[in-house]
């Protein structure tokens, strides 16, 4: 099994901040991880390294058998595919949703001037479909509901055929429906064996899609535990990496977390 990501040691400061601090993790060839961890622990941080958007103060990356710093990331960057609020912002929102997928292929946003191919417009709208957005195809991005805008991204980032996919909080602000929906599409797509290997961060076990089977739990920019969901989700990694006392349950193939009873 090769290694798809690699941080060794890794620290991230920003002025006398430290957000990421001697972190080390390794993704191998098949995986789909899932990044834990409570507001401000260095989540987005981690996977903006991940997608060859930020460099180390110290410490290696190594993503797709290339190392950051000596490689040219512009090129790195067109086989990962990345779906953020950041990103989405950025999509101009008169944009017709099938371009937004489309122009994926050429790693901009704003339709101008590329022609773009049968194959390619057969493609996007296959994923436009995959995740039950093809009718939208016509519509512009900035009129979508939040739901319907995430499942765009996340075609979006799969229309370059991408090695590693690269979610940060793929259901934020969706309602339970949408959640659910998500979560059933990102499910299939964990359990096709022709998918790239996915990352995807939350804040929450209920966000963890059927079919991801590895969880990094970082807290305060430090690895709390790194490893197969069964072995560490537990109610002791839990509680430690969002500082209060949790019960986790499993129900069949998805996770639930409250905050523990108090001992009488
Ligand atoms: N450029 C910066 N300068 C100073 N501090 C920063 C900078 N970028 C991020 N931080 C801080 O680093 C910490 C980690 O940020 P990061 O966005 O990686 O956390 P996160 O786990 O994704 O948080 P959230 O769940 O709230 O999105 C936060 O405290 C944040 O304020």
């Amino acid at each position: 099994m090769s290694e798809v990501l690699e941080l060794a040691d890794v620290t991230v400061r920003r002025g006398a901040k430290t957000i990421l601090d001697g972190v080390s993790w390794t993704v191998s060839d098949g995986e789909r991880w899932v990044v834990l961890g409570a507001n401000g622990a260095g989540k987005t941080t981690a996977l903006q390294l991940a997608a060859a958007r930020l460099f180390p103060t110290s410490g290696t990356v190594r993503i797709l058998d290339e190392e950051l710093g000596s490689v040219e990331v512009a090129e790195l960057r067109t086989r990962i595919g990345l779906a953020s609020s950041a990103l989405a912002d950025r999509i101009p929102g008169g944009e017709k949703v099938l371009d937004v997928v489309l122009t994926a292929s050429y790693g901009v946003t704003g339709r101008w001037r590329e022609t773009y191919d049968e194959l390619d417009t057969r493609r996007a709208r296959d994923l436009l479909a995959a995740f039950g957005v093809a009718h939208l195809e016509d519509r512009t991005f900035g009129t979508l509901s939040e739901g319907e805008r995430k499942r765009v991204q996340i075609s979006r980032a799969l229309m370059s055929d991408p090695e590693l996919l690269l979610l940060d909080e793929p259901a934020a602000g969706l309602d339970l429906g949408g959640r659910e929906e998500l979560m059933r599409g990102l499910g299939e797509l964990a359990g096709d064996r022709r998918s790239p290997v996915m990352v995807l961060v939350t804040h929450h076990v209920e966000e963890i899609p059927p079919g991801f089977d590895h969880v990094l739990l970082l807290r305060g920019g430090k690895v709390e535990a790194a490893g197969p969901l069964e072995e560490v989700l537990t109610p002791q990694h839990l509680s430690r990496t969002f500082g209060l006392d949790l019960e986790v349950e499993r129900h069949r193939d998805r996770w639930s977390a409250r905050a523990a009873a108090p001992a009488h």
